[in-house]
């Protein structure tokens, strides 16, 4: 006799009745018919003790090929008179591997008979069962949004006509139209692993699946091709030794970064072909924690020539000078960076490469209430030994106005001092001499003292000049320039006019704006030198004639209230990495099924094509115009926002907005930018 079942682990509610739930034992001593198959979930059944901690309370099952129809419809007597409705198992879900031998009618009277959800004739193709039929002997249940934009699980008591009856998990009982309801899976797809499982594929089952496995530390989910990860803001046991050993060449499916790093590692030494790892989401969604971890199983995997311990090092270096807090994101990356990390024929780590994308400069000299300039200055001004204070005359960090300006210094649980130790040992193993280190703080220093640089009004043109302070004179002591030229340098600008060369003297705003594009130059070729070294280090001596990986963390969707021409170029390219999402998930998935013949429900998504055009499009997208503008001797920022009002006010993705501004109705919400700085005007 068959007798399957699991006990599900989900909520109070949805416990069978029987106290008495299968064991182990008893699952795995089901009749001969029957055997467990090589997938993840039936793995985990075999090796876990306590049937408690699964995660899906599908048991797979197999038809040997040797059994033939006959056996089939024995198998469906046993399985149909032991597993009734009222039965403790009744939230098992049958899922039997089809065999060639197996033909499809002696499968049909199985399926047939079973009072419970078939949810697959065959793993490898996902072609669910429909088990709306399912759901309607059980109480029927539908998703319902409530004006507040939240879901309910409402279960509907009565339809009649256009109308439902359903109540709410509350109790109260609403009279809704059909069409606002919508379709919710059966409990037995509860926290399926992989979203393409769902027999509905919509906003609110979506969600409710994430949500229920991130409510049991399970914060990745597969959905086809790619991995969802929820940031779970807390350590999850689910990193180190343990489960790289487990994930290691062993092709599991279980979702994790770990499963999707080392298919890369796999598809790279079996096709020969370079592979790449993309990471996207919002600005704090676990990007660059992912970007770490996926590092991390790469160097366990392909480490041994030592490399791998220098590449894992630049990680403290480039969130050092490129990370900052923002409201949103303690340690939020500034810029975007691809690490390419190569590996030799044998499959071993031999060199690596970092380019770097986009870094937020303005955050040097301005940032907002509450958020900090890059870590790296707060870390200096914290750990920084007597002897380089002394050296490149530093103060706390309270006493420099581009630091001063957010009245924010200090992060919850971070010791800047400590950190400011751990960047320079990974300054010294990526090999930047202790000589080149002072050079760089030193440089630091002068960005810092260039922010406390003031003007005085020489004329009554509000023509200036900069006060001679201590400010100034350890500027220009610091970047080794002659105190004159540099106070020419920042209150006067040379013009050609004609054959002749005039100077001009700056406004106080003008000036501001010199000292400040100076401070955000030194920074970013600081930041450039930097990892120029880093590259230098991780490729000495390397010969690249094996393969690589690419890692690409760009730093994530953001808005403002008023977004400059950098968010600009982070929001496009999230638009383009929205648009490869798209294609792979559903666009190619979907003709692929379509071209296979397969029986498949479309799919609703929203396509970001419309929006990539405005950017896109030539001669009249944003990226065009903006090309155009910036050529013209006389365009300005003010000329470019009119063009595009021009241009684009009727197209559905585009508004403008009152003088230098626009929006753009982007994939993630619309985003109001501001053209100020956008066509480079002087
Ligand atoms: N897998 C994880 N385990 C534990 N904590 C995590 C994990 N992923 C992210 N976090 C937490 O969330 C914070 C933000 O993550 P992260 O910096 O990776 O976001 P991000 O997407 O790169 O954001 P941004 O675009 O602003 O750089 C981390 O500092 C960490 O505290």
């Amino acid at each position: 006799m068959a007798s399957v079942g699991t006990q599900s682990s989900g909520s109070e509610k949805m416990l069978p009745k029987s106290q008495n739930l299968p064991s182990l034992q008893s699952i795995k001593s089901l009749p001969v018919d029957f055997r467990f198959v090589g997938s993840p979930t039936s793995e985990r059944l075999e090796k876990s003790v306590d049937v408690n901690s699964l995660n899906s309370n599908a048991i797979c099952l197999s038809i040997p090929e040797y059994i033939g129809n006959d056996l089939v419809e024995g198998a469906e007597n046993s399985v149909g008179n032991d597993v009734s409705e009222d039965s403790p198992y009744s939230r098992t879900a049958i899922l039997i591997e089809q065999r060639p031998t197996v033909g499809d009618e002696g499968l049909d009277t199985v399926v047939k008979s079973l009072p419970l959800p078939l949810i697959s004739t065959s793993r490898s193709e996902c072609r669910w069962a429909d088990t709306s039929s399912y759901a309607t002997n059980k109480k029927l249940q539908s998703w319902f949004q409530l004006p507040n934009g939240n879901w309910e699980l409402g279960k509907i008591l009565l339809t009649s006509g256009t109308e439902s009856t359903i109540s709410l998990p509350d109790g109260k009982v609403l009279k809704v139209k059909n069409e606002s309801l919508v379709a919710a899976n059966p409990d037995i797809l509860d926290g399926v692993d992989d979203l393409m499982q769902l027999s509905y594929l919509n906003e609110p089952s979506v969600l409710y699946n994430l949500q229920y496995r991130y409510n049991r530390d399970m914060i990745y989910t597969k959905a086809g091709p790619v991995l969802v990860a929820i940031n779970p803001f807390k350590e999850v046991p689910l990193y180190g030794n343990n489960y790289i050993e487990a994930y290691k060449n062993k092709s599991m499916e279980s979702p994790h970064v770990y499963a999707i790093t080392d298919t890369a590692i796999r598809e790279m030494i079996r096709d020969e072909v370079n592979q790449s790892i993309i990471i996207s989401g919002e600005s704090g969604a676990g990007k660059t924690e992912t970007a770490k971890i996926a590092m991390q199983y790469l160097a366990a995997l392909g480490g041994g020539s030592g490399i791998e311990y220098e590449i894992l090092k630049t990680n403290p270096i480039l969130e050092a000078f490129g990370n900052a807090k923002t409201l949103r994101n303690d340690n939020s990356s500034r810029f975007g960076k691809l690490i390419e990390i190569h590996f030799s024929e044998t499959g071993k780590i031999s060199g690596a490469k970092i380019q770097t994308f986009l870094l937020e400069k303005s955050r040097v000299v301005q940032c907002m209430e509450g958020e900090r300039s890059y870590h790296i200055f707060y870390q200096l001004c914290a750990g920084a030994s007597p002897k380089l204070r002394d050296k490149i005359n530093l103060k706390i960090a309270s006493e420099y106005k581009y630091l001063r300006q957010s009245n924010c210094y200090t992060i919850t649980g971070v010791d800047d001092a400590g950190r400011f130790h751990v960047v320079t040992e990974a300054l010294d193993i990526v090999h930047v001499s202790k000589e080149n280190q002072e050079s760089v703080f030193a440089m630091l220093a002068a960005v810092l003292w260039l922010g406390n640089v003031s003007f005085s009004v020489v004329d009554n043109e509000n023509h200036v000049e900069p006060v001679v302070d201590e400010g100034l004179t350890t500027v220009a002591k610091l970047i080794g320039c002659n105190l004159g030229e540099l106070k020419l340098a920042l209150s006067t600008r040379k013009m050609r006019v004609g054959n002749d060369t005039i100077v001009q003297r700056l406004t106080l705003s003008q000036a501001i704006d010199t000292r400040d594009a100076l401070a955000k130059s030194i920074y970013s070729s600081l930041f450039d030198w930097l990892v120029e070294q880093v590259n230098k280090s991780l490729a000495v001596g390397k010969r690249r004639t094996g393969r690589s990986i690419s890692i690409l963390d760009i730093y994530g969707f953001e808005s403002f209230e008023r977004n400059s021409f950098e968010q600009f170029c982070i929001n496009y390219a999230n638009e383009r990495l929205q648009q490869h999402f798209n294609r792979h998930l559903f666009k190619l998935e979907q003709e692929e099924y379509i071209q296979d013949g397969i029986d498949w429900a479309k799919v609703e998504f929203e396509d970001n094509q419309d929006c990539l055009n405005l950017f896109e499009k030539k001669p009249l997208g944003l990226l065009s115009l903006l090309d155009e503008e910036s050529t013209f001797p006389n365009g300005t920022d003010l000329t470019f926002a009119n063009k595009l009002k021009q241009h684009l006010n009727s197209n559905s993705c585009f508004r403008g907005e009152r003088d230098k501004a626009f929006s753009v109705r982007h994939y993630a919400g619309e985003v109001n930018y501001d053209t100020t700085g956008f066509s480079g005007e002087e």
